[in-house]
């Protein structure tokens, strides 16, 4: 009958392009093959920019081709009058160039997003194509009508049908793609400007992570010349979620984007572990910037007497204090940053030094006057060997003086003594010793920074040399690793809050990159001429008209620099501290510290970011309580927000619980409504820490095919991952994590262990609302003691209490 019928008809039109597909990739190799095949012999640059050129085009273009084979095409649009358009992962055209597929991110695609039944845009029919392989196995339609429409409709959900149905999907530990079904308010957080910053609030389960993922897709398709170029950072909350989201961007098709964790934006440190949360509170607290720029001027120092002395080999060279501090305020005020400030410092300071020497040489050859004749003439003779002729000319005189001044430069003596004064530091060493000197911390902590005693000391101890208790314990005493150099500092296990402070220091103390920078100048221009070069190729060998993905001569250059193997803008992002992205997308928002904050809007002076969070979720002690606190320091309130209000994940049922937790944090929020309904009951059971393993296998059966997520109270983690060896990774089908890794995750089922040590930690109430809100389909609450009254509305319908101290 007339399904069958549609099905057929779709299933042809899925057949045809496939078709395209398949010739797409073909054209593709062939195209690969040949600019390969082309081979060596090619030695004409013009000749190896276009082949390159090709080649490289090919590649990417190949790997996307395959990386849209699942679900190629998903909807469908029918415009009136026969007018109908196909839309799918990415685009593809006909032999005569006509469009037959629409890219989900081109302006033609929206309306399939954003039609409702109450503002349909012209769209008739709206239809979702379910394939398998490629095959059609159902279809899902929806006819908009105006006049039944009601206002109340304009807030029902569109595609609700196809919308269930990939919710129902069974969870894999990787979060997957919803191009097919982006809802309505999502759709605006995605197509909304590249210009600007973006916050994204919204409750658990409410699509913000995949629509920040989606919305980094539609910018790169979108403004490609710009992001390509300068990048796309996605900033998440931990490594584990990372791993969880990283294949949602290759599968639609993007590659280019850099995703990192706060603890990994300064190169060669790859921090995982955090401090204690008063320790994080203080670190993250912006007066540390105060901090660590007064550390910086401590390291400028003055001679400790009324002189700088300098011992050589029973000669002493002076310079008067006062001349040192003259000198330190002519560094200090070019305003460079310390290293590179440096360099005049020592300059002058030599200088004096050298002049000191000559003075003393003077004064020797004065002495003569008491010696009798021969004698003068001999000593004389001894100088005139050991100095260059004496020379009245004052131009002469600079021309030695900044000679021996170089000479002295060589002598280990007067090194020690200038980096006494003003050492070259790394932004590793200056913390590092910043955190090990009480006294230090204590002198130049800005008022107001209280608590600064909480920072980490680091004391010798560890069998290995590390210290064994990381968090600073004792009295404010001792200093630690007196003696130890940069080498040491640098593999220093830091912990992401020390991240920033590294961040705020490297800028202070700046690179004396002098020479880099003079070799960055020569490859800029160098690549100038590369790029003309490449642009005349481009237009002359019609590579730019070939109708592939667009290449900007920029890229081309740079595909051709030096024959080296050129590095993706992702790597050499990552690998630069001072690198500028065009866009910074930040998942779980809400944990950053203001002191993160200001080390990640370094990394785009655009400010154009997209900001994803729920401050009704924030975990961390130094994490947000409002927007506002964060972003106006930066933004002065220049940023938009859009709220998700629609709960996709967790079934009405476990929200209800989840209501009564979120009160407990605020009695003003309400959680977003849920879609989803006639789940599981939620339960409560009260049992030892022995039973735990069979409650987890209860629930492993009750879902089938699917995961368990054990979401454990930091106390009680140990005893509970050793029962589970096996569930550390994300993927398997039973994962144990504390609150903190949880957060942004989801699992077919959640067992919550120990409510009462969740609710004990310093955001108890927020990490107890993370915990009930992970679940897709069924949560059981494990407890030891009696049920916390906020969960009172679970009911207990087992007893297997043996061991209740266990838990
Ligand atoms: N339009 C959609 N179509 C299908 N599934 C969706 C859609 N929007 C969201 N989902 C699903 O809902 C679940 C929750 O989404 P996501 O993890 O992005 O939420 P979140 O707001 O980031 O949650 P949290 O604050 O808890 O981290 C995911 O499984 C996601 O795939």
């Amino acid at each position: 009958m007339a399904i069958r019928q549609a099905v057929k008809l779709e299933q042809a039109k899925v057949t045809m392009l496939y078709g395209r597909l398949d010739a797409a990739r073909d054209k593709a190799s062939q195209a690969l093959k040949t600019a390969y095949a082309a081979g060596s012999e090619m030695t004409i640059a013009r000749e190896r920019v276009e082949r390159e050129a090709m080649a490289a085009d090919q590649a990417r273009r190949l790997a996307q081709l395959h990386a849209v084979e699942n679900g190629l095409v998903f909807g469908r649009i029918d415009l009136g009058e026969g007018e109908s358009t196909y839309v799918g992962r990415i685009g593809l055209r006909d032999d005569d160039h006509e469009s037959v597929l629409i890219d989900w991110r081109a302006p033609a695609a929206r309306p399939f997003y954003v039609a409702t039944p109450s503002d349909p845009g012209g769209v008739v029919r709206r239809r979702h194509i379910h394939t398998r392989e490629r095959t059609v196995v159902g279809l899902d339609d929806e006819v908009f009508d105006l006049e039944a429409m009601t206002d109340g409709d304009r807030r029902t959900l569109v595609g609700e049908a196809a919308l269930l149905a990939a919710l129902r999907k069974g969870r894999t530990g990787r979060m997957s793609d919803v191009v097919a079904t982006i809802q309505s308010e999502q759709d605006r957080v995605i197509r909304a400007g590249l210009a600007g910053a973006l916050v994204v609030q919204g409750g658990p389960g409410t699509g913000k992570t995949v629509a920040a993922l989606h919305r980094a897709a539609y910018l790169l398709y979108t403004h490609r010349d710009t992001l390509e170029r300068r990048g796309v950072l996605v900033v998440g909350p931990n490594p584990m979620f990372l791993r969880y989201i990283g294949q949602v961007l290759p599968s639609l098709g993007e590659t280019q984007v850099v995703l990192a964790t706060v603890g990994e934006l300064f190169p060669g440190v790859k921090a995982v572990a955090r401090d204690e949360p008063e320790v994080s509170v203080v670190k993250g607290d912006l007066l540390m910037a105060g901090l660590v720029e007064a550390a910086v001027a401590d390291r400028q120092r003055l001679p400790q007497g009324d002189h700088l002395e300098v011992e050589l080999d029973g000669e002493v060279l002076r310079v008067p204090r006062e001349v040192v501090a003259r000198i330190r305020e002519r560094a200090r005020a070019v305003r460079l940053a310390h290293n590179m400030a440096r360099k005049l410092f020592v300059t002058e300071l030599l200088r004096e030094l050298a002049a000191d020497r000559a003075r003393q040489f003077d004064d020797a050859t004065a002495l003569t006057n008491f010696m009798s004749e021969a004698q003068a003439a001999a000593f004389e003779r001894e100088l005139a060997e050991e100095l260059a002729p004496a020379d009245d000319d004052a131009e002469q005189r600079e021309r030695d003086l900044a000679a021996d001044a170089r000479d002295l430069w060589e002598l280990a003596p007067v090194r020690r003594a200038l980096d006494a004064l003003w050492p070259e530091l790394t932004p590793e060493q200056l913390i590092g010793e910043l955190l090990s000197d009480a006294e230090a911390l204590e002198r130049l902590s800005p008022e107001g920074l209280r608590w600064w005693h909480v920072l980490r000391v680091p004391e010798a101890g560890g069998a290995d040399g590390w210290p064994q208790d990381r968090a600073f314990t004792g009295s404010a005493a001792g200093r630690g690793r007196e003696g130890w150099g940069r080498d040491d500092w640098a593999a220093f296990p830091w912990t992401v809050d020390d991240v920033p402070l590294l961040d705020e220091a490297a800028e202070l103390l700046g690179q004396d990159d002098s020479a880099r920078r003079r070799t960055e100048r020569r490859e800029q221009a160098e690549r100038a001429e590369r790029e003309l070069f490449a642009r005349e190729v481009m237009q002359v060998s019609g590579v730019a008209d070939l109708g592939y993905e667009e290449m900007s001569a920029g890229m081309l250059a740079d595909r051709n620099d030096g024959g080296g193997a050129m590095l993706s803008t992702a790597a050499r992002a990552m690998a630069d501290r001072t690198w500028a992205y065009g866009h910074v997308i930040v998942d779980e928002a809400q944990e950053l510290s203001p002191m993160a904050w200001r080390t990640l809007m370094r990394r785009v002076p655009a400010k154009s970011l997209t900001v994803v969070g729920d401050i009704a979720q924030t975990g961390s002690a130094a994490g947000a309580s409002a927007w506002g606190q964060m972003l106006d320091p930066y933004l002065e309130g220049r940023w938009r927000e859009e709220r998700l209000l629609v709960n996709y994940r967790t079934p009405v049922e476990i929200m209800d619980v989840a209501r009564d937790v979120l009160h407990l944090v605020d009695p003003a929020l309400e959680p977003p409504e849920s879609v989803r309904s006639g789940g599981d009951a939620p339960r409560a059971v009260r049992c030892g820490l022995e039973q735990l393993p069979q409650l987890v296998a209860e629930e492993a059966a009750a879902i089938g095919e699917g995961q368990v997520g054990v979401v454990v109270s930091d106390g009680a983690y140990e005893a509970v991952a050793e029962l589970f060896p096996q569930a550390r990774e994300v993927e398997g089908p039973v994962v144990v994590l504390t609150v903190t890794e949880s957060k942004g995750l989801e699992f077919d089922a959640v067992v919550v262990v120990d409510p009462e040590g969740i609710l004990a930690q310093p955001q108890g109430a927020r990490d107890l609302y993370v915990a009930v809100t992970r679940a897709t389909r069924r949560l059981a609450v494990a407890h030891g003691g009696a049920l916390p009254a906020v969960l009172g509305n679970l009911q207990s319908k087992e007893d297997r209490l043996v061991d209740q101290s266990a838990l």
